[in-house]
Protein backbone atom coordinates (compact mmCIF):
# COMPACT_ATOMS: atom_id res chain seq x y z
CA UNK A 1 0.00 0.00 0.00
CA UNK A 2 1.25 2.82 -0.85
CA UNK A 3 1.95 5.94 1.78
CA UNK A 4 -0.55 9.14 2.59
CA UNK A 5 0.91 11.78 1.16
CA UNK A 6 0.48 13.34 4.23
CA UNK A 7 1.16 17.32 5.41
CA UNK A 8 1.50 18.52 1.09
CA UNK A 9 -0.36 21.07 -0.48
CA UNK A 10 -3.55 19.83 -1.86
CA UNK A 11 -5.56 21.63 -4.49
CA UNK A 12 -8.63 20.42 -5.10
CA UNK A 13 -9.63 19.66 -8.82
CA UNK A 14 -13.24 19.46 -10.04
CA UNK A 15 -15.11 18.13 -13.33
CA UNK A 16 -13.87 21.34 -15.78
CA UNK A 17 -18.04 21.73 -16.69
CA UNK A 18 -18.01 23.56 -13.42
CA UNK A 19 -15.33 26.17 -14.42
CA UNK A 20 -17.60 27.99 -16.78
CA UNK A 21 -20.84 29.24 -15.64
CA UNK A 22 -21.69 29.55 -19.17
CA UNK A 23 -22.40 25.74 -19.47
CA UNK A 24 -25.35 26.05 -16.93
CA UNK A 25 -27.55 29.26 -17.45
CA UNK A 26 -30.51 28.19 -16.06
CA UNK A 27 -31.48 30.25 -13.26
CA UNK A 28 -30.58 28.36 -9.88
CA UNK A 29 -31.47 30.26 -6.57
CA UNK A 30 -31.79 29.15 -3.00
CA UNK A 31 -35.12 26.73 -3.52
CA UNK A 32 -37.58 27.27 -1.25
CA UNK A 33 -40.64 25.17 -1.12
CA UNK A 34 -44.14 26.57 -1.25
CA UNK A 35 -46.41 24.09 0.36
CA UNK A 36 -49.91 24.36 0.77
CA UNK A 37 -50.94 26.50 3.66
CA UNK A 38 -47.13 26.90 5.20
CA UNK A 39 -43.57 27.54 3.29
CA UNK A 40 -41.62 24.78 4.90
CA UNK A 41 -38.96 23.47 3.08
CA UNK A 42 -38.95 19.46 3.12
CA UNK A 43 -36.08 17.27 3.49
CA UNK A 44 -35.98 14.67 0.59
CA UNK A 45 -36.69 11.11 2.12
CA UNK A 46 -32.87 9.34 2.72
CA UNK A 47 -32.21 7.04 -0.11
CA UNK A 48 -31.38 3.89 0.74
CA UNK A 49 -27.76 2.68 -0.43
CA UNK A 50 -27.83 1.21 -4.47
CA UNK A 51 -27.09 -2.16 -4.86
CA UNK A 52 -23.67 -2.73 -6.75
CA UNK A 53 -23.10 -4.80 -10.26
CA UNK A 54 -20.15 -6.94 -9.45
CA UNK A 55 -16.53 -6.10 -10.83
CA UNK A 56 -15.42 -8.14 -14.08
CA UNK A 57 -11.74 -7.90 -14.11
CA UNK A 58 -10.62 -6.14 -17.13
CA UNK A 59 -7.36 -8.34 -18.80
CA UNK A 60 -7.24 -7.59 -22.53
CA UNK A 61 -3.95 -6.63 -24.09
CA UNK A 62 -5.04 -3.33 -24.03
CA UNK A 63 -5.83 -2.84 -20.62
CA UNK A 64 -2.75 -4.78 -20.00
CA UNK A 65 -0.38 -2.30 -21.91
CA UNK A 66 -1.79 0.62 -20.90
CA UNK A 67 -1.30 -1.15 -17.31
CA UNK A 68 2.12 -2.19 -18.01
CA UNK A 69 2.46 1.80 -19.15
CA UNK A 70 1.29 3.25 -15.86
CA UNK A 71 3.54 1.41 -13.50
CA UNK A 72 6.23 1.84 -16.04
CA UNK A 73 7.68 4.39 -17.84
CA UNK A 74 5.06 6.54 -16.84
CA UNK A 75 5.52 6.17 -12.99
CA UNK A 76 1.72 6.34 -12.26
CA UNK A 77 1.86 4.98 -8.49
CA UNK A 78 -1.24 3.02 -7.47
CA UNK A 79 -2.11 0.64 -5.21
CA UNK A 80 -5.59 -1.26 -4.25
CA UNK A 81 -7.25 -0.50 -7.75
CA UNK A 82 -7.68 -2.22 -11.11
CA UNK A 83 -9.18 -1.86 -14.64
CA UNK A 84 -12.86 -3.68 -14.42
CA UNK A 85 -16.11 -3.44 -15.38
CA UNK A 86 -19.46 -2.83 -13.64
CA UNK A 87 -22.53 -4.00 -16.04
CA UNK A 88 -20.50 -3.50 -18.68
CA UNK A 89 -19.40 0.02 -18.11
CA UNK A 90 -15.36 0.50 -16.96
CA UNK A 91 -13.90 2.04 -14.14
CA UNK A 92 -11.76 0.88 -11.06
CA UNK A 93 -12.54 -2.06 -8.60
CA UNK A 94 -10.59 -2.26 -5.28
CA UNK A 95 -8.42 -4.98 -6.11
CA UNK A 96 -8.00 -5.06 -1.93
CA UNK A 97 -9.56 -3.60 1.06
CA UNK A 98 -8.41 0.59 0.86
CA UNK A 99 -8.37 1.89 3.83
CA UNK A 100 -9.93 5.18 4.22
CA UNK A 101 -7.00 8.00 3.84
CA UNK A 102 -5.14 5.74 1.59
CA UNK A 103 -3.51 7.49 -1.38
CA UNK A 104 -4.84 5.07 -4.31
CA UNK A 105 -3.43 6.88 -7.59
CA UNK A 106 -0.40 9.35 -8.15
CA UNK A 107 -0.22 10.89 -11.81
CA UNK A 108 3.04 13.13 -12.14
CA UNK A 109 2.49 15.97 -13.89
CA UNK A 110 4.86 14.58 -17.05
CA UNK A 111 2.44 11.74 -17.43
CA UNK A 112 -0.66 13.72 -17.80
CA UNK A 113 -2.15 16.26 -20.43
CA UNK A 114 -2.41 19.72 -18.67
CA UNK A 115 -3.27 22.92 -20.09
CA UNK A 116 -1.75 26.08 -18.13
CA UNK A 117 -3.07 29.60 -18.54
CA UNK A 118 -1.42 31.17 -21.44
CA UNK A 119 0.66 27.73 -22.38
CA UNK A 120 2.53 27.97 -25.84
CA UNK A 121 1.09 26.23 -28.27
CA UNK A 122 1.74 22.66 -27.69
CA UNK A 123 0.59 20.90 -30.62
CA UNK A 124 3.88 22.65 -33.47
CA UNK A 125 3.35 21.56 -36.88
CA UNK A 126 -0.11 20.53 -36.15
CA UNK A 127 -2.28 24.05 -35.56
CA UNK A 128 -0.68 27.45 -36.14
CA UNK A 129 0.29 29.95 -33.25
CA UNK A 130 -3.05 32.57 -33.70
CA UNK A 131 -5.83 29.37 -33.34
CA UNK A 132 -3.84 28.27 -30.54
CA UNK A 133 -4.23 31.76 -28.84
CA UNK A 134 -8.17 31.77 -29.54
CA UNK A 135 -9.26 28.61 -28.89
CA UNK A 136 -11.24 27.78 -25.79
CA UNK A 137 -9.58 25.26 -23.06
CA UNK A 138 -11.48 22.35 -24.98
CA UNK A 139 -10.49 23.03 -28.00
CA UNK A 140 -7.04 23.13 -27.41
CA UNK A 141 -6.89 19.64 -25.29
CA UNK A 142 -8.96 18.14 -27.99
CA UNK A 143 -5.77 19.27 -30.60
CA UNK A 144 -3.15 17.77 -28.10
CA UNK A 145 -5.01 14.95 -27.95
CA UNK A 146 -4.79 14.75 -31.80
CA UNK A 147 -1.52 15.77 -31.68
CA UNK A 148 -0.24 12.96 -29.82
CA UNK A 149 -2.86 10.46 -31.10
CA UNK A 150 -0.98 11.47 -34.34
CA UNK A 151 2.81 11.02 -33.31
CA UNK A 152 1.07 7.01 -33.71
CA UNK A 153 3.74 4.87 -31.20
CA UNK A 154 6.31 7.76 -30.77
CA UNK A 155 3.48 9.59 -28.15
CA UNK A 156 4.78 8.99 -24.94
CA UNK A 157 0.94 8.71 -24.08
CA UNK A 158 0.70 6.44 -26.61
CA UNK A 159 -0.78 3.36 -24.49
CA UNK A 160 -3.01 5.48 -22.87
CA UNK A 161 -4.61 7.23 -26.15
CA UNK A 162 -4.86 3.13 -27.30
CA UNK A 163 -7.36 2.21 -24.73
CA UNK A 164 -9.27 5.77 -24.89
CA UNK A 165 -13.20 4.95 -25.38
CA UNK A 166 -14.05 5.15 -29.66
CA UNK A 167 -17.75 6.96 -28.41
CA UNK A 168 -17.92 9.35 -25.42
CA UNK A 169 -21.65 8.14 -26.08
CA UNK A 170 -23.11 11.52 -25.18
CA UNK A 171 -26.14 13.72 -26.40
CA UNK A 172 -24.14 15.63 -28.35
CA UNK A 173 -23.80 12.90 -31.29
CA UNK A 174 -27.60 11.80 -30.93
CA UNK A 175 -30.04 12.36 -33.73
CA UNK A 176 -32.75 14.46 -33.34
CA UNK A 177 -35.16 11.52 -32.70
CA UNK A 178 -32.39 9.98 -29.95
CA UNK A 179 -32.59 13.92 -28.46
CA UNK A 180 -36.40 13.88 -28.55
CA UNK A 181 -36.00 10.55 -26.36
CA UNK A 182 -35.09 12.41 -23.18
CA UNK A 183 -38.08 14.62 -23.37
CA UNK A 184 -36.76 17.90 -21.91
CA UNK A 185 -36.65 20.76 -24.17
CA UNK A 186 -34.04 22.73 -21.83
CA UNK A 187 -31.48 20.09 -22.37
CA UNK A 188 -32.07 19.30 -26.14
CA UNK A 189 -31.62 23.40 -26.65
CA UNK A 190 -28.65 22.82 -25.05
CA UNK A 191 -26.61 20.01 -27.55
CA UNK A 192 -28.47 22.11 -30.06
CA UNK A 193 -26.25 24.97 -28.85
CA UNK A 194 -23.18 23.01 -28.15
CA UNK A 195 -23.61 21.37 -31.99
CA UNK A 196 -23.45 24.98 -33.29
CA UNK A 197 -20.54 25.62 -31.25
CA UNK A 198 -18.73 23.06 -31.85
CA UNK A 199 -19.34 23.01 -35.50
CA UNK A 200 -18.05 26.26 -35.58
CA UNK A 201 -14.73 25.53 -33.73
CA UNK A 202 -14.17 22.89 -36.47
CA UNK A 203 -14.51 25.40 -39.32
CA UNK A 204 -12.81 27.40 -37.79
CA UNK A 205 -9.57 24.74 -37.12
CA UNK A 206 -10.18 23.92 -40.61
CA UNK A 207 -10.43 27.00 -42.56
CA UNK A 208 -7.45 28.84 -40.59
CA UNK A 209 -6.18 26.76 -37.46
CA UNK A 210 -4.14 23.99 -39.69
CA UNK A 211 -0.44 24.99 -39.62
CA UNK A 212 1.67 24.98 -43.11
CA UNK A 213 1.07 21.75 -44.23
CA UNK A 214 -0.87 20.20 -42.20
CA UNK A 215 -3.88 18.23 -42.99
CA UNK A 216 -7.00 19.04 -40.76
CA UNK A 217 -8.42 15.96 -38.79
CA UNK A 218 -12.57 15.22 -39.69
CA UNK A 219 -15.43 16.70 -38.01
CA UNK A 220 -15.71 13.32 -36.02
CA UNK A 221 -12.01 13.13 -35.10
CA UNK A 222 -12.24 16.93 -33.86
CA UNK A 223 -15.65 16.05 -31.92
CA UNK A 224 -14.17 12.85 -30.62
CA UNK A 225 -11.17 15.06 -29.01
CA UNK A 226 -13.16 17.36 -27.40
CA UNK A 227 -15.74 15.23 -26.20
CA UNK A 228 -12.93 12.90 -24.75
CA UNK A 229 -11.73 15.98 -23.68
CA UNK A 230 -14.97 17.12 -21.74
CA UNK A 231 -15.46 13.98 -20.05
CA UNK A 232 -11.94 13.10 -18.43
CA UNK A 233 -10.48 16.82 -17.53
CA UNK A 234 -10.32 18.32 -14.11
CA UNK A 235 -10.06 21.58 -13.43
CA UNK A 236 -8.53 23.82 -10.68
CA UNK A 237 -6.37 26.59 -9.10
CA UNK A 238 -3.17 26.86 -11.17
CA UNK A 239 -0.33 27.00 -9.51
CA UNK A 240 2.69 29.17 -11.08
CA UNK A 241 5.84 27.36 -10.37
CA UNK A 242 6.54 24.12 -9.14
CA UNK A 243 9.08 23.40 -6.11
CA UNK A 244 11.21 22.45 -8.22
CA UNK A 245 11.01 26.00 -10.26
CA UNK A 246 11.10 27.58 -6.70
CA UNK A 247 13.78 25.90 -5.58
CA UNK A 248 15.76 26.98 -8.50
CA UNK A 249 14.53 30.47 -8.35
CA UNK A 250 16.03 30.30 -4.68
CA UNK A 251 19.20 28.70 -5.85
CA UNK A 252 19.67 31.65 -8.25
CA UNK A 253 18.93 34.30 -5.91
CA UNK A 254 20.90 32.51 -2.69
CA UNK A 255 24.07 32.97 -6.02
CA UNK A 256 23.50 36.51 -6.73
CA UNK A 257 23.77 37.30 -3.27
CA UNK A 258 27.12 35.38 -2.33
CA UNK A 259 28.57 36.28 -5.91
CA UNK A 260 27.96 40.08 -5.36
CA UNK A 261 29.03 39.82 -1.64
CA UNK A 262 32.51 37.67 -2.60
CA UNK A 263 33.03 40.65 -5.41
CA UNK A 264 32.14 43.29 -3.13
CA UNK A 265 29.94 44.69 -5.13
CA UNK A 266 27.03 45.53 -2.47
CA UNK A 267 26.46 46.00 0.70
CA UNK A 268 25.73 42.51 2.11
CA UNK A 269 22.97 43.50 4.21
CA UNK A 270 21.04 45.10 1.56
CA UNK A 271 21.67 42.73 -0.83
CA UNK A 272 20.11 39.76 1.59
CA UNK A 273 17.26 42.10 2.24
CA UNK A 274 16.44 42.96 -1.36
CA UNK A 275 16.64 39.28 -2.54
CA UNK A 276 14.43 38.11 0.27
CA UNK A 277 11.99 40.77 -0.80
CA UNK A 278 12.04 39.83 -4.01
CA UNK A 279 11.63 36.22 -3.16
CA UNK A 280 8.99 36.97 -1.22
CA UNK A 281 6.99 38.88 -3.73
CA UNK A 282 7.45 36.04 -6.05
CA UNK A 283 5.35 33.64 -3.40
CA UNK A 284 3.02 36.22 -3.03
CA UNK A 285 2.14 36.92 -6.30
CA UNK A 286 1.66 33.51 -7.41
CA UNK A 287 -0.56 32.52 -4.42
CA UNK A 288 -2.52 35.89 -5.65
CA UNK A 289 -2.38 34.75 -9.52
CA UNK A 290 -3.24 31.34 -7.88
CA UNK A 291 -6.74 31.82 -7.16
CA UNK A 292 -7.99 33.65 -10.34
CA UNK A 293 -6.21 31.01 -12.73
CA UNK A 294 -7.24 27.72 -13.68
CA UNK A 295 -5.33 24.66 -14.85
CA UNK A 296 -6.63 21.29 -16.87
CA UNK A 297 -5.74 18.20 -16.45
CA UNK A 298 -6.40 14.86 -17.57
CA UNK A 299 -4.80 11.89 -15.86
CA UNK A 300 -4.10 8.61 -17.08
CA UNK A 301 -5.71 6.03 -14.90
CA UNK A 302 -7.74 8.80 -12.19
CA UNK A 303 -9.89 8.97 -15.70
CA UNK A 304 -10.93 5.60 -14.93
CA UNK A 305 -12.79 6.63 -11.75
CA UNK A 306 -16.48 7.37 -12.36
CA UNK A 307 -18.55 9.52 -10.63
CA UNK A 308 -20.94 9.22 -7.98
CA UNK A 309 -22.71 12.48 -5.86
CA UNK A 310 -22.18 9.97 -2.76
CA UNK A 311 -17.94 10.06 -3.07
CA UNK A 312 -16.04 12.39 -1.19
CA UNK A 313 -12.97 11.56 -3.09
CA UNK A 314 -11.65 14.32 -5.29
CA UNK A 315 -8.77 14.75 -7.54
CA UNK A 316 -6.12 17.04 -6.39
CA UNK A 317 -2.78 18.31 -7.11
CA UNK A 318 0.36 18.33 -5.01
CA UNK A 319 2.33 20.80 -4.94
CA UNK A 320 5.70 19.16 -3.35
CA UNK A 321 5.74 16.05 -5.74
CA UNK A 322 3.87 17.50 -8.44
CA UNK A 323 1.35 15.51 -9.03
CA UNK A 324 -2.46 14.44 -9.68
CA UNK A 325 -3.61 12.45 -6.85
CA UNK A 326 -6.96 10.74 -5.19
CA UNK A 327 -6.81 9.78 -1.57
CA UNK A 328 -9.65 7.15 -0.73
CA UNK A 329 -12.50 8.89 1.69
CA UNK A 330 -13.67 5.61 3.40
CA UNK A 331 -12.70 2.07 3.88
CA UNK A 332 -13.50 0.06 0.58
CA UNK A 333 -14.03 -3.92 0.86
CA UNK A 334 -12.37 -5.85 -2.30
CA UNK A 335 -14.12 -5.80 -5.16
CA UNK A 336 -16.23 -2.66 -4.49
CA UNK A 337 -16.16 -0.23 -6.98
CA UNK A 338 -13.98 3.08 -6.33
CA UNK A 339 -15.65 6.16 -7.63
CA UNK A 340 -14.79 10.10 -6.91
CA UNK A 341 -16.71 13.00 -7.53
CA UNK A 342 -16.70 15.07 -10.37
CA UNK A 343 -18.11 17.80 -8.54
CA UNK A 344 -21.97 18.93 -7.66
CA UNK A 345 -23.12 17.91 -10.94
CA UNK A 346 -27.08 18.07 -12.24
CA UNK A 347 -28.10 15.60 -14.74
CA UNK A 348 -28.07 18.15 -17.29
CA UNK A 349 -24.72 18.64 -17.33
CA UNK A 350 -23.35 14.97 -16.68
CA UNK A 351 -25.99 13.84 -19.26
CA UNK A 352 -24.94 16.64 -21.92
CA UNK A 353 -20.69 16.03 -21.40
CA UNK A 354 -20.29 12.74 -19.81
CA UNK A 355 -23.36 10.82 -21.55
CA UNK A 356 -25.16 9.59 -17.96
CA UNK A 357 -27.45 10.28 -15.42
CA UNK A 358 -27.19 9.42 -11.88
CA UNK A 359 -30.18 8.09 -10.27
CA UNK A 360 -31.12 9.81 -7.05
CA UNK A 361 -28.76 12.68 -7.73
CA UNK A 362 -29.14 14.92 -4.72
CA UNK A 363 -27.88 18.05 -6.96
CA UNK A 364 -30.28 17.15 -10.10
CA UNK A 365 -32.74 19.77 -11.06
CA UNK A 366 -35.50 20.29 -13.49
CA UNK A 367 -35.27 23.18 -15.61
CA UNK A 368 -38.87 24.62 -16.59
CA UNK A 369 -38.28 26.45 -19.89
CA UNK A 370 -41.73 28.43 -19.84
CA UNK A 371 -43.16 28.72 -16.29
CA UNK A 372 -45.64 31.32 -17.46
CA UNK A 373 -47.18 28.61 -20.50
CA UNK A 374 -48.45 26.84 -17.54
CA UNK A 375 -49.52 29.41 -15.25
CA UNK A 376 -52.32 30.45 -18.44
CA UNK A 377 -53.34 27.05 -17.44
CA UNK A 378 -54.37 27.72 -13.41
CA UNK A 379 -56.26 30.84 -13.96
CA UNK A 380 -56.02 33.88 -16.67
CA UNK A 381 -53.82 36.36 -15.11
CA UNK A 382 -54.94 39.85 -14.75
CA UNK A 383 -54.81 42.31 -17.83
CA UNK A 384 -51.40 43.79 -18.10
CA UNK A 385 -49.64 41.83 -15.08
CA UNK A 386 -47.40 40.36 -16.92
CA UNK A 387 -46.21 43.27 -18.79
CA UNK A 388 -46.18 44.81 -14.94
CA UNK A 389 -43.68 41.75 -13.89
CA UNK A 390 -41.79 42.64 -17.52
CA UNK A 391 -41.20 46.59 -16.59
CA UNK A 392 -40.18 45.77 -13.06
CA UNK A 393 -36.93 44.62 -11.26
CA UNK A 394 -37.56 41.39 -11.49
CA UNK A 395 -38.18 41.22 -15.24
CA UNK A 396 -40.46 38.02 -17.30
CA UNK A 397 -37.21 36.20 -17.97
CA UNK A 398 -37.16 34.60 -14.24
CA UNK A 399 -40.30 32.44 -15.14
CA UNK A 400 -37.84 31.28 -18.25
CA UNK A 401 -35.75 28.18 -17.56
CA UNK A 402 -36.49 27.79 -14.02
CA UNK A 403 -34.28 25.45 -12.50
CA UNK A 404 -36.44 23.80 -9.87
CA UNK A 405 -35.00 21.37 -7.25
CA UNK A 406 -36.54 18.67 -5.04
CA UNK A 407 -36.56 21.06 -2.07
CA UNK A 408 -38.66 23.59 -4.59
CA UNK A 409 -38.94 26.69 -6.84
CA UNK A 410 -36.21 29.03 -6.77
CA UNK A 411 -37.05 32.21 -4.38
CA UNK A 412 -37.32 34.63 -7.58
CA UNK A 413 -39.80 32.56 -8.90
CA UNK A 414 -42.08 32.47 -6.73
CA UNK A 415 -41.76 36.04 -5.69
CA UNK A 416 -43.16 36.46 -9.81
CA UNK A 417 -45.92 34.09 -9.23
CA UNK A 418 -47.35 35.59 -5.70
CA UNK A 419 -47.21 38.91 -7.66
CA UNK A 420 -48.63 37.82 -11.25
CA UNK A 421 -50.95 35.87 -8.42
CA UNK A 422 -52.04 38.68 -6.20
CA UNK A 423 -55.17 41.10 -6.56
CA UNK A 424 -55.16 44.26 -8.33
CA UNK A 425 -54.95 46.15 -5.39
CA UNK A 426 -52.31 44.07 -3.49
CA UNK A 427 -50.40 44.12 -6.74
CA UNK A 428 -49.68 48.35 -6.27
CA UNK A 429 -47.50 47.77 -3.87
CA UNK A 430 -45.10 46.91 -6.68
CA UNK A 431 -42.70 42.80 -7.32
CA UNK A 432 -40.83 44.33 -4.74
CA UNK A 433 -43.61 43.53 -1.97
CA UNK A 434 -43.47 39.91 -3.20
CA UNK A 435 -40.22 38.89 -1.83
CA UNK A 436 -41.66 37.07 1.39
CA UNK A 437 -44.84 34.85 1.72
CA UNK A 438 -47.49 36.48 2.11
CA UNK A 439 -51.40 35.52 3.65
CA UNK A 440 -52.10 32.23 4.70
CA UNK A 441 -54.39 32.30 1.67
CA UNK A 442 -52.40 33.81 -0.91
CA UNK A 443 -49.62 30.93 0.01
CA UNK A 444 -52.15 28.15 -0.78
CA UNK A 445 -53.17 29.69 -4.30
CA UNK A 446 -49.69 29.99 -5.09
CA UNK A 447 -49.30 26.25 -3.83
CA UNK A 448 -52.14 25.55 -6.01
CA UNK A 449 -50.43 27.42 -9.05
CA UNK A 450 -47.14 25.46 -8.51
CA UNK A 451 -48.56 22.00 -8.42
CA UNK A 452 -50.62 23.15 -11.54
CA UNK A 453 -47.47 23.82 -13.35
CA UNK A 454 -45.57 20.88 -11.79
CA UNK A 455 -48.35 18.88 -13.56
CA UNK A 456 -48.96 20.66 -16.66
CA UNK A 457 -44.85 19.89 -17.14
CA UNK A 458 -45.47 16.10 -16.19
CA UNK A 459 -48.56 15.79 -18.40
CA UNK A 460 -46.58 17.53 -21.26
CA UNK A 461 -44.05 14.65 -21.77
CA UNK A 462 -44.86 11.57 -24.27
CA UNK A 463 -44.76 8.83 -21.42
CA UNK A 464 -45.00 8.78 -18.12
CA UNK A 465 -42.48 8.21 -15.04
CA UNK A 466 -44.64 4.77 -14.50
CA UNK A 467 -44.36 4.02 -18.00
CA UNK A 468 -40.92 4.69 -18.42
CA UNK A 469 -39.92 2.49 -15.27
CA UNK A 470 -41.95 0.06 -16.66
CA UNK A 471 -40.00 -0.04 -19.98
CA UNK A 472 -36.59 -0.02 -17.69
CA UNK A 473 -37.59 -3.00 -15.64
CA UNK A 474 -38.90 -4.27 -18.85
CA UNK A 475 -35.41 -3.98 -20.29
CA UNK A 476 -35.73 -2.32 -23.63
CA UNK A 477 -33.97 0.48 -23.40
CA UNK A 478 -31.35 -1.28 -20.91
CA UNK A 479 -31.63 -0.70 -17.15
CA UNK A 480 -30.08 1.77 -14.84
CA UNK A 481 -28.01 4.15 -17.43
CA UNK A 482 -26.34 1.09 -18.60
CA UNK A 483 -24.43 1.03 -21.29
CA UNK A 484 -25.91 -2.20 -23.56
CA UNK A 485 -24.19 -2.27 -26.63
CA UNK A 486 -21.76 -0.20 -25.93
CA UNK A 487 -21.51 3.61 -25.53
CA UNK A 488 -22.46 5.19 -28.64
CA UNK A 489 -24.76 2.75 -30.19
CA UNK A 490 -28.38 3.37 -30.61
CA UNK A 491 -29.81 1.24 -27.90
CA UNK A 492 -26.80 2.84 -25.59
CA UNK A 493 -28.67 5.98 -26.36
CA UNK A 494 -31.91 5.02 -25.44
CA UNK A 495 -31.18 3.54 -22.50
CA UNK A 496 -29.26 6.50 -20.84
CA UNK A 497 -32.27 9.04 -22.86
CA UNK A 498 -34.86 6.60 -20.65
CA UNK A 499 -32.81 6.71 -17.53
CA UNK A 500 -31.99 10.63 -18.08
CA UNK A 501 -36.06 11.25 -18.11
CA UNK A 502 -36.93 9.14 -15.31
CA UNK A 503 -34.72 11.22 -12.98
CA UNK A 504 -36.24 13.89 -13.99
CA UNK A 505 -40.03 13.04 -13.84
CA UNK A 506 -38.09 11.63 -10.04
CA UNK A 507 -37.19 15.68 -9.53
CA UNK A 508 -40.63 16.79 -10.64
CA UNK A 509 -42.83 14.02 -8.42
CA UNK A 510 -40.25 15.06 -5.51
CA UNK A 511 -41.34 18.64 -6.05
CA UNK A 512 -45.33 17.85 -5.69
CA UNK A 513 -44.82 15.52 -2.97
CA UNK A 514 -42.91 17.98 -0.86
CA UNK A 515 -45.76 20.22 -1.55
CA UNK A 516 -47.90 17.98 0.22
CA UNK A 517 -49.40 16.57 -3.20
C1 LIG B 1 -13.67 10.00 -16.46
S1 LIG B 1 -14.44 8.79 -17.41
C2 LIG B 1 -14.55 7.43 -16.34
C3 LIG B 1 -14.12 6.13 -16.97
C4 LIG B 1 -14.97 5.61 -18.09
N1 LIG B 1 -16.09 4.82 -17.56
C5 LIG B 1 -14.18 4.80 -19.10
O1 LIG B 1 -14.53 3.66 -19.37
O2 LIG B 1 -13.23 5.31 -19.65
C6 LIG B 1 -16.04 9.48 -17.49
C7 LIG B 1 -17.03 8.64 -18.25
O3 LIG B 1 -17.36 7.49 -17.48
C8 LIG B 1 -18.73 7.20 -17.54
N2 LIG B 1 -19.27 7.32 -16.17
C9 LIG B 1 -18.72 7.95 -15.11
N3 LIG B 1 -19.47 7.79 -14.01
C10 LIG B 1 -20.53 7.05 -14.37
C11 LIG B 1 -21.69 6.56 -13.68
N4 LIG B 1 -21.90 6.82 -12.39
N5 LIG B 1 -22.59 5.83 -14.38
C12 LIG B 1 -22.41 5.57 -15.70
N6 LIG B 1 -21.34 6.01 -16.41
C13 LIG B 1 -20.41 6.73 -15.76
C14 LIG B 1 -19.34 8.19 -18.51
O4 LIG B 1 -19.36 7.59 -19.78
C15 LIG B 1 -18.35 9.32 -18.49
O5 LIG B 1 -18.33 10.05 -19.70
Amino acid sequence: MLQQLGHVKHHSLRGAQQAFPSDAPARRRAPVVAARASVTPTEPAPQAPQQQPPAVLLDDSRTQTFMNWARGPASIRFAGVKPSTFAGIRGLAASSDIANDALIVEVPRHSAVVLAPKQRNSCPGMVNDEWWKNAPWFAKMGAMLLWHKRQGSQSPLAPWIAQLPADTGVPLNWSDKQLAALQYPYLVAQVKEQQREWTALYDTLRGSGMAAGAAPPSREEFWWAMGVVRSRTFSGPYIGSTLSDRLRLAGLVAALVVGNTALGLADPQKTLSAAIAVFLFNVLYEVILSRSLKQYAICPLIDLFNHTSAAQSEVSYNYFGDSYSVVASRDFKKGEQVFITYGAQSNDSLMQYYGFAEADNPQDTYVISDVLRWLQGFRPLPPGRVQALQGSSLGAACLSNVAVQRAGFPAEALQALRFLLASDAEAAAGVSAFAKAGSADAEAVLAEALACVVTAELAAAPTTLQEDLAQQAAGSGGGGGGKKGGAGSASAAEAAALSFRIEKKKVLSAVLKNMGG
